[in-house]
């Protein structure tokens, strides 16, 4: 008589990680030692990575990983789980995945999209842990990243924001995340992929939203970075906190008018918005950009060794958004963001201005 269980006979759930920076090889190893502790049954122990080859220090980046299980070039000092296994053909990382984690920085998440088509499993799912969005050429509107990989792939997109800024999480400190679906079966499987003590997932069914907060609080956090730069202090950087929570949430409502308060006050909300914009790479860069007058860019060039802003792209890409609906006025954080990053204002006009902002206005007895 065979002794074998039901869940050896289920077949199980093959991982890949698309994208190795700073986050996505953060995330595969912790998806790698979950798997390995309490996911055997459900899940195949070989994580795979794709890994955008490149040299460091005269070896191939996959190699270095492979040999050291550590990504010396993106997430430095802290060794990866040894069943992630670094793999340079996006192809061959992706074609057997029936979840495909999506960690790329995201100016790179459509052309990785268009090669992985007709190359993946069909009934396979997503989990973008992508922080952006897009402007949709054709309406001049927002372009979610889960509707980029949900209409290239035709797959299911579910998405994970959160304070969780990847060193602090490869050190095993505690965060939580907030997971964005509507498929209760997709929720259960991330929830065994990902959730643990030092990991704690909630669930809530506002996919679009949740995105946009992830997306938003980068602009935010490089106030924040202007403002420190500035040596305004703690009152100040509160007060840019709660105005641009406030334009955060202002900007959501104009695609869901009737949302709750409550999916602001979640990790994806307010949490990220403080960790960001206490320790953020975003935050980081624009302190130092007030400091020595470098260019978003070069300081990008100079000091992240690879790693991705994602913060200037999403504030042009709001800009834009905004001024085709006429709305700069009522987001002035958002709108002035931008054109700090393009050098067309100075960070104190915005500093000067915060006096100013509608919200004070709404509010005058
Ligand atoms: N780093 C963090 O603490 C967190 C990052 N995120 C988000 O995760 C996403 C990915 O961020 P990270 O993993 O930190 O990336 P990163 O900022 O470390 O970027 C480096 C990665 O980009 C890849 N890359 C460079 N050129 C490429 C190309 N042409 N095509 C494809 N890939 C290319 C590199 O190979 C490397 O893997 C971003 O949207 C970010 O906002 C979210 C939470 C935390
Ligand atoms: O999203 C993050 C933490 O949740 C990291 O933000 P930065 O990209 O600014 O480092």
């Amino acid at each position: 008589m065979s002794s074998k269980t039901s869940a050896d006979n289920k077949k199980k759930l093959q991982v890949a990680i698309v994208g190795s920076g700073n986050w996505g090889s953060a995330i595969a190893s912790h998806i790698g030692e979950k798997v390995r502790s309490s996911g055997k049954d459900q899940f195949e122990e070989k994580i795979s990575m794709w890994c955008k080859e490149e040299d460091v220090d005269g070896e191939k980046i996959t190699e270095l990983i492979n040999r050291t299980h550590e990504n010396k070039k993106y997430l430095p000092d802290h060794k990866i789980s040894d069943n992630v296994v670094a793999i340079p053909d996006l192809k061959e990382a992706v074609k057997d995945a029936d979840i495909l984690v999506f960690v790329v920085p995201h100016q790179f998440l459509k052309k990785t999209c268009e090669e992985m088509k007709g190359n993946i499993k069909q009934n396979a799912f997503a989990l973008s842990l992508i922080k952006g969005f897009y402007v949709d050429d054709k309406t001049n509107d927002i372009l979610l990243i889960s509707e980029v990989i949900k209409n290239t792939l035709n797959i299911d997109c579910l998405t994970m924001m959160g304070a969780n800024i990847a060193k602090e999480v490869a050190a095993k400190v505690f965060c939580e995340a907030t997971i964005g679906t509507k498929n209760k079966e997709h929720s259960t499987i991330i929830k065994s992929l990902i959730d643990s003590d030092k990991f704690r997932l909630r669930f809530f069914p506002d996919v679009e939203i949740i995105e946009m907060l992830g997306a938003l609080k980068n602009i935010i956090a490089m106030i924040a970075g202007f403002s420190e730069g500035l040596e305004c202090g703690f009152n100040t950087r509160a007060a840019i906190l709660r105005l641009g929570l406030r334009e955060m949430i202002e900007f959501c409502r104009l695609y869901h008018k009737e949302s709750s308060y409550e999916i602001y006050l979640e990790s994806c909300g307010m949490a990220d918005l403080v960790a960001s914009s206490l320790g953020g790479r975003n935050y980081d860069s624009a302190k130092k950009f007030v400091q020595t007058n470098k260019s978003l860019k070069e300081i990008e060039e100079e000091d992240l060794n690879g790693q991705s802003l994602q913060g200037p792209g999403t504030a042009e890409e709001v800009y834009r958004i905004l001024k085709n609906k006429n709305l700069l006025d009522r987001f002035p954080l958002l709108r002035d963001a931008h054109l700090i990053c393009d050098q067309k204002i100075k960070p104190k006009q915005l500093t000067d201005n915060l006096g100013n902002h509608p919200e004070f206005q709404t509010n005058q007895q």
